[in-house]
């Protein structure tokens, strides 16, 4: 069984019990009641390089990271460095996240917030939506051409924005085809958990020219955001670099200034 598959089997097991608990329909009226969803494409594009900041405390690759005992203060500094978008990793068995953490980033940023999960069901985009997101995850490997298709128009119907994953090229096309406006080409191999920087320079050229790329993970500071940039990235998207360093403000700052510099105008595509 692969690492995505053994992920997956807990978050079924996870939402079984949230669904035995909450039923749809509360949710649906806890959506109605959350702020309107912000604009998660506009959010990404524009010019310069935008990044996307995420609290995560845990990791199958790399296990604890860091403790973050109030993930909306971290949200805070990282809206204070300039972040475009702020990541809340809600699964809970292997990444230490929660709807908690969600509701509460929420409170405290006025920029759009990202659920990123394993969504697997269109209960968890209710649920999304109902604690305050914006975005939500769609991973391209643990969904089937049907369910991604359906998982895709149903976010847009509640008013969220698929931020859809691929790792390879064949992803990108079954992604493009089930309608997918911003695109996220993740380095980390989802079976073997290495990550590998050159996947975004390899298979971004497949993504066509008007959506929105983003390169998620492997971003260790300023140098690997230009480098994703010249490969054509609109953002990037950062989590265990900010969450072990010292200064995450500091460190988003230096990321945004870096992604706002005129030279990286020519490179990206
Ligand atoms: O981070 C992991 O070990 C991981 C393992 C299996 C599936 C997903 C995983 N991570 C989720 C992410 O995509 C990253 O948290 C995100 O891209 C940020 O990456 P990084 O900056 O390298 O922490």
């Amino acid at each position: 069984m692969s690492v995505l598959d053994e992920i997956i089997d807990g978050v079924r097991a996870d939402l079984a019990e949230r669904q035995a608990r909450v039923s749809l329909d509360e949710l649906k009226e806890r959506a109605a009641k959350a702020p309107a969803a912000k604009d998660g494409v506009a959010a990404l594009r524009g010019d310069g390089v935008k990044v996307i900041c995420e609290v995560k405390r845990s990791s199958p690759s790399k296990g604890a990271l860091a403790a973050i005992a109030d993930p909306a203060g971290l949200a805070a500094d990282y809206e204070a460095g300039g972040a475009a978008v702020i990541s809340v990793l809600t699964e809970q068995r292997r990444f230490g996240g929660s709807l908690a953490d969600l509701e509460a980033v929420r409170a405290r940023v006025d920029i759009p917030v990202l659920r990123k999960d394993f969504i697997v069901t269109s209960y968890q985009l209710w649920e999304a939506r109902a604690y305050g997101a914006d975005l939500a995850l769609l991973i391209v490997a643990a969904l089937d051409q049907s369910a991604l298709e359906s998982l895709i128009e149903r976010a847009e119907s509640i008013g969220l924005t698929p931020l859809v994953e691929v790792h390879d090229e064949d992803e990108v096309e079954r992604a493009v085809d089930a309608g997918a406006k911003v695109i996220g080409v993740n380095a980390r191999n989802l079976k073997t958990l290495e990550v590998d920087r050159g996947t975004f320079e390899r298979v971004a050229p497949e993504i066509p020219a008007h959506l929105v790329k983003v390169a998620e993970s492997g971003v260790r500071g300023p140098h690997d955001l230009i480098a994703y940039a010249n490969a054509g990235a609109d953002a990037v998207l950062v989590g265990e670099s900010l969450v072990t360093g010292k200064d995450p403000k500091t460190a988003v700052s230096d990321l945004v200034a870096a992604g706002e510099h005129p030279a990286l105008r020519h490179g990206r595509g």
